[in-house]
This record gives C-alpha cells, structure tokens and sequence, in this order.
C-alpha cells in the first residue's frame, strides 16, 4: 500500500540526491528535487564521488548525453561503487539505450556495478526485458503490455523498475503498482522522465520500503502533473513552471484526493 506520508518524510530528512545529469535539463531536475524537499547536487568528478556519496540519499545516474565509456566510465563507476559500498540506492536513466552505442555503455556498467533502480519509457525498459521496441529518441512506442515488460525486466535486471508513459508502472517482481495519473502535458515537456529519475532518489529514505517509495515519487509526479496542467491546458511552456508550483505544494491530502493508482497481479 502506498504511504502519502512519505512525502512529509522527504520533506523532513532534506535527502541530498546527487545527479549525474545530461546537459539537456540539468536546471529543471536540480529544481525538482528542490522543491520536493530534497537537495540536489550533480557531480561530474570521480575524485569527489565518494565525498558526495557519503552525503547522499541517493545517487541519479542519467546517461542522457553521454560521451561513451572512455570519458563517463570513471565517474559512474566511482559514483555507483561509493553508493554500492555505503548502501545508497543507484537509479539509473538510461535514455535512449536501445541505441548501440549506449547499450554498450549501459552493458559495462552493469557489469561494473548493482544497479538498484531503472527508471525509463517503456522502449527503454523494453530494452532491459529484452524485448524488442522500436525506439525512436526519447519517446516510448508501440503497443506492449507495459506490466509484462515492467516485471520481465525487474526479473532480468533484480532491480525496482519504473516504466512511465500514458500509465506507469513501478513493480520489483513481485509487488506491482500501476499509476493512471497522467497527463500528456507531462510527455510534451523535455526533462519530465529526468526529474522524476532524480526526485526517485529522495524518496527512497533508509527506511521507507523502496518499491512502495519510488511508485510514491512516480504518483507525485502524475498528481503535480495533473493539477500543472488544470490551469494550463495547451500551454507547455506555462504548464513547465506550473509542474514546479506544484510539486512544491503538493501534500499528502493531494496525492489522496487525486491519486489514481492500484496494486495489479
Ligand atoms: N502519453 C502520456 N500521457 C500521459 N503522461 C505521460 C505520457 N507519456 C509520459 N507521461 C508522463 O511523463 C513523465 C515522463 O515519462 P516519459 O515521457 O515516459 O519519460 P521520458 O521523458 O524519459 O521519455 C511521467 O510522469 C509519465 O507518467
Ligand atoms: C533531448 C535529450 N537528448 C538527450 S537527453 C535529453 C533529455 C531527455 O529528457 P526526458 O527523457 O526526461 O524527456
Ligand atoms: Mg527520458
């Protein structure tokens, strides 16, 4: 069952979630995690990674604008070591990995460190379920069954997925959540998956159960969403500054009222 509490709990333990952002939305998800409560911090030196980490809740590895494994290798690699080592959650972005280039690089880092938390569009996802999704840039396609290439993934990876599109899925195998609270507006705005991949990671506190607190961070964003795009039908860039106010004003009592998630097979 999902805890609306855990929002207040974001709020009160402040989490640092240190991001290693693409260069496309670096300002918009630093804001996010700000106005959920969290503190953001990106990183790009691996000579820092542990002293960051030591710091952090959580660590966002968004592989967005990479530049391949001989320049990003080494901080991801120190960023995901010092969190495996002093057991922070990693959440990884993987964007657009359904190009060669970047799976090679998602491969190697896999097998450099444990990945705990995948956050993507269903192609992308797709990809870790090993089902084939035409995957064009950023955006998810075709027709699957969002659930099976959710939990086929989780099962493949040992990792909590969470799958967005039109519905979201957040499930690590076994427990499994769908999330309806969507709104299209969310999709129009470049950055939205990328926020939510960082602000994943302040909600996964200590001593929440962590399936159920990144299907909480994935429902915060479709409720911010929802109530972003009430006052701004049609108007994307209107609809981007309003996605902040919102997530910023959200409480528990909203993620109630609005919520519209359930827990599936
Ligand atoms: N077709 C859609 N309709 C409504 N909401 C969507 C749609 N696609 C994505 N979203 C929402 O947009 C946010 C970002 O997800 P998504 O677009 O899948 O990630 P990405 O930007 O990485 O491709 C999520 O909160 C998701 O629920
Ligand atoms: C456009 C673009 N190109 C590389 S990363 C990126 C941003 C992707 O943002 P999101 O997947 O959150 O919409
Ligand atoms: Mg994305």
């Amino acid at each position: 069952m999902l805890n609306y509490e855990i929002l207040n709990n974001v709020r009160a333990a402040n989490p640092v979630v240190v991001t290693f952002a693409n260069f496309v939305t670096p300002q918009i998800v630093a804001n996010a995690v700000n106005v959920i409560g969290g503190s953001p911090i990106m990183s790009l030196e691996p000579l820092e990674a542990d002293d960051m980490v030591t710091i952090a809740n959580a660590v966002t590895l968004n592989l967005g604008t990479g530049k391949g494994s001989a320049y990003d290798m080494p901080e991801l690699v120190a960023l995901g070591t010092a969190a495996n080592r002093l057991q922070r959650p990693v959440i990884i972005d993987p964007v657009a990995v359904n190009i060669p280039f970047r799976s090679k690089l998602v491969e190697e880092l896999r097998g450099k460190i444990k990945i705990d938390i995948i956050r993507g569009n269903a192609s992308e996802i797709a990809y870790f379920a090993n089902i084939t999704a035409e995957s064009r840039g950023i955006d998810a396609v075709g027709e699957i069954d969002v659930v099976t290439v959710a939990k086929t993934a989780a099962h493949k990876t040992g990792a909590i997925i969470a799958l967005t599109g039109a519905r979201d899925v957040v499930t690590d195998g076994e427990t499994t959540y769908v999330i309806n609270n969507n709104t299209p507006l969310l999709a129009t705005n470049v950055g939205s998956g990328d926020m939510l991949s960082s602000l994943i990671g302040a909600f996964v506190l200590p001593h929440e159960n962590h399936v159920d607190a990144v299907a909480t961070a994935v429902l915060a964003m479709g409720v911010a969403g929802q109530l972003a795009a009430q006052t701004a039908p049609n108007k994307p860039g209107t609809f981007a500054v309003n996605l902040l106010d919102e997530l910023y004003q959200l409480t528990p009592s909203k993620l109630q009222a609005f919520g519209d998630w359930e827990l599936v097979k």
